[in-house]
Parts: C-alpha cells; sequence; structure tokens
C-alpha cells in the first residue's frame, strides 16, 4: 500500500479570536510538495490572521499547525531554513540599496555571494538593483520581498497577496516564477482577494470567510461551479415570457433579456427558438452565458452566510 506524502503545511482546526472578533475560526488544510494553494477570501476574512499563526508570528487561541511534520512552535527554529515568506508590506532597510538588501539576507541564509546577483535578476530588479530601497515605487518594493523569500530556494513558500503593487506584466513574471518553483516541488501557500488571478496561478483553492473554510476546490474544477443559462430578447418580452412559460419554461429576468437555466434549454437553445418561432415571437438575441469566477465566489460566499 502507497502512503500519501507527509504534508509541508497541516493546519488543524486553527482558531484566533480577538476578543469578539473571530478571526479565524477553525481552519483546516493541507499542503504538499509541488502544490500552489490560494487562500482566498474578500477581505478581513481571515487570511492575514492565518499565515501570522502559520508563521509563529502570533499564537492561536486553539488548534495547531505543523510545517514538514513537525508542530510550529515559538521554539522550533530551526524549521524557518526551509520557509521564504512575504507578509504585508515588505520591510526592507530603507537607506540600503535592493543589491544590499538582498546581500544581507543571503548572509542571513548562509548563502554564497553569488546567489545575490542571479536574485536581483530572476525579480527583475537589475535595473534598480543600486537605488535604495526607500525610492522603490510600491511593486518594486514587492518584488524585492519576494526576492527576499525566494532566496537559499526554501522547500515551503507562504506568501500573503503577493501581486500587491505589481502591474499586469508583473503579475504575469512572477506567476510564471512560482509555477516554475512549484514544479520544481517548492510547496506555496498564498493568499489573495483577487479570483481570476487566483484561478491561474493556484492549483487547489480554500475559500475563506468570515474566518471559516467554506470549500475547498482544485482551481481546474472551478469552471465546474460556473452556472450556464440561456438569454433570450425578443420584439416583445412580456409575450415571449408568457410562451415559454406555457411550454414548461418559466423565464427569469435577466435585464433586458429573459434567461433559463434548465439543462435542456442551456444544451438545445434550437428547441426555444421553435418555440418562440411558433409561436409568432422569434428570437433577436439567444446566447448562452457564463457565470464569471466572481460570481461563483459570491455564490458560494452567499450560500455559507444564508444556506
Ligand atoms: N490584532 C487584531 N486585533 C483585533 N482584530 C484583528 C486583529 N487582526 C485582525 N483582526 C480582525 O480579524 C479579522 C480578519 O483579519 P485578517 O487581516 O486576517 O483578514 P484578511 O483576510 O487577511 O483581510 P485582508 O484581505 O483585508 O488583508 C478582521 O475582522 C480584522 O479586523
Amino acid at each position: 500500500m502507497q502512503t500519501s506524502p507527509t504534508p509541508v503545511v497541516a493546519v488543524r482546526e486553527l482558531v484566533k479570536h480577538y476578543g469578539a472578533v473571530r478571526a479565524v475560526d477553525g481552519v483546516d488544510f493541507t499542503v504538499t510538495a509541488g502544490e500552489i494553494y490560494a487562500l482566498l477570501g474578500l477581505n478581513g476574512a481571515g487570511k492575514t490572521t492565518t499565515i501570522r499563526m502559520l508563521l509563529s508570528m502570533i499564537s492561536p487561541t486553539s488548534g495547531s499547525v505543523s510545517l514538514f511534520g513537525e508542530p510550529v512552535t515559538p521554539t522550533a527554529r530551526h524549521l524557518w531554513s526551509k520557509v521564504g515568506y512575504l507578509v504585508e508590506t515588505p520591510a526592507a532597510y530603507p537607506e540600503l540599496t535592493v543589491r544590499q538588501n538582498i546581500a544581507v539576507m543571503a548572509r542571513l541564509k548562509r548563502m554564497p555571494a553569488h546567489t545575490v546577483d542571479t536574485t536581483v535578476e530572476r525579480l527583475g530588479l537589475t535595473p534598480y538593483a543600486d537605488r535604495r530601497s526607500r525610492e522603490l515605487s510600491l511593486g518594486n518594493q514587492q518584488r524585492l520581498g519576494l526576492a527576499k523569500a525566494l532566496l537559499g530556494q526554501p522547500a515551503l513558500l507562504i506568501l500573503d497577496e503577493p501581486a500587491n503593487g505589481l502591474d499586469p506584466a508583473g503579475v504575469t513574471e512572477i506567476r510564471q516564477l512560482l509555477k516554475d518553483l512549484a514544479a520544481a516541488g517548492a510547496a506555496i501557500l498564498l493568499s489573495s482577494h483577487i479570483l481570476a488571478e487566483v484561478a491561474k496561478l493556484a492549483t487547489r483553492i480554500g475559500i475563506i470567510h468570515h474566518g471559516k473554510m467554506i470549500t475547498e476546490i482544485a482551481a481546474s474544477d472551478l469552471a465546474l461551479h460556473a452556472r450556464r443559462r440561456l438569454e433570450i430578447g425578443s420584439r416583445d418580452q412580456r409575450a415571449a415570457a408568457r410562451i415559454l412559460a406555457e411550454a414548461g419554461y418559466p423565464p427569469q429576468p435577466a435585464g433586458q433579456l429573459l434567461a433559463l437555466t434548465a439543462d435542456d434549454a442551456v444544451t438545445s437553445p434550437d428547441r426555444i427558438a421553435t418555440v418562440l418561432v411558433a409561436a409568432g415571437c422569434p428570437p433577436t438575441h439567444l446566447a448562452i452565458r457564463e457565470d464569471d469566477l466572481e460570481t461563483v465566489f459570491l455564490r458560494l460566499t452567499r450560500q455559507e452566510t444564508h444556506p
């Protein structure tokens, strides 16, 4: 029998309360090597608090976190040599240049000096290498933060909102970089509130809402959660609605249009067109639409709020 590998991250019934605020309220998930796991949630959902507990920056009210099969405790310092992280606004020495900042981190991580230049280049920071970090744009500060997190090829990367401040080209570049690292075997845990970005990057998504994990989805299954509908327009919408209802397809209003969500309407729009034509009310618009990812996310979180 094959045994499954020990998860790189294992979070069990994690809770953090601040007085009456249930910032994290019983969260479970695991991340294995080679995975890009995204904690996806609206502002205030509990993502940063979860990440801070993972990194032992704050202690949980209850529950546990293990990294590489070992419990995270304030004294388990040896764990951090295998972890690169970036949480909230990246901190840098403001008077040091980009290269000097990376060199300081390289020395702390006992990395050979040549890794500094490779890292500067890898993160697209070569044109800014000799600028003081306080002069950097938000996007380049983020690149510097990522550069420091990536130094030493950590087996686990924990990144809170890694796309913060990056322009679209930067987002694409960093996405590829993270995918390459995961393909090389790193485990990556990140947080984001941008569903479209997460859909392009993550292999698995944990949706967190009001401190709870609502659902976990393989990124490849996101599309399965999108609902399809047939949109219908005609010169007389009221007549069209009546004809469709009489034919057993009661429509819903969709702005200026009517919408049908029944499976056979979506798979056979020609049947609906025939019904309308036969009743003397031919369609002027007939199109199949799919929920966008934001709609899917909002539906999943709303279900949790109003079951
Ligand atoms: N130190 C604290 N004291 C009191 N409440 C806190 C503290 N830190 C976080 N919270 C609250 O806990 C909840 C979760 O916050 P958290 O920062 O984890 O959310 P988030 O999902 O990371 O949101 P964002 O995307 O805005 O960063 C929020 O209601 C927040 O106000």
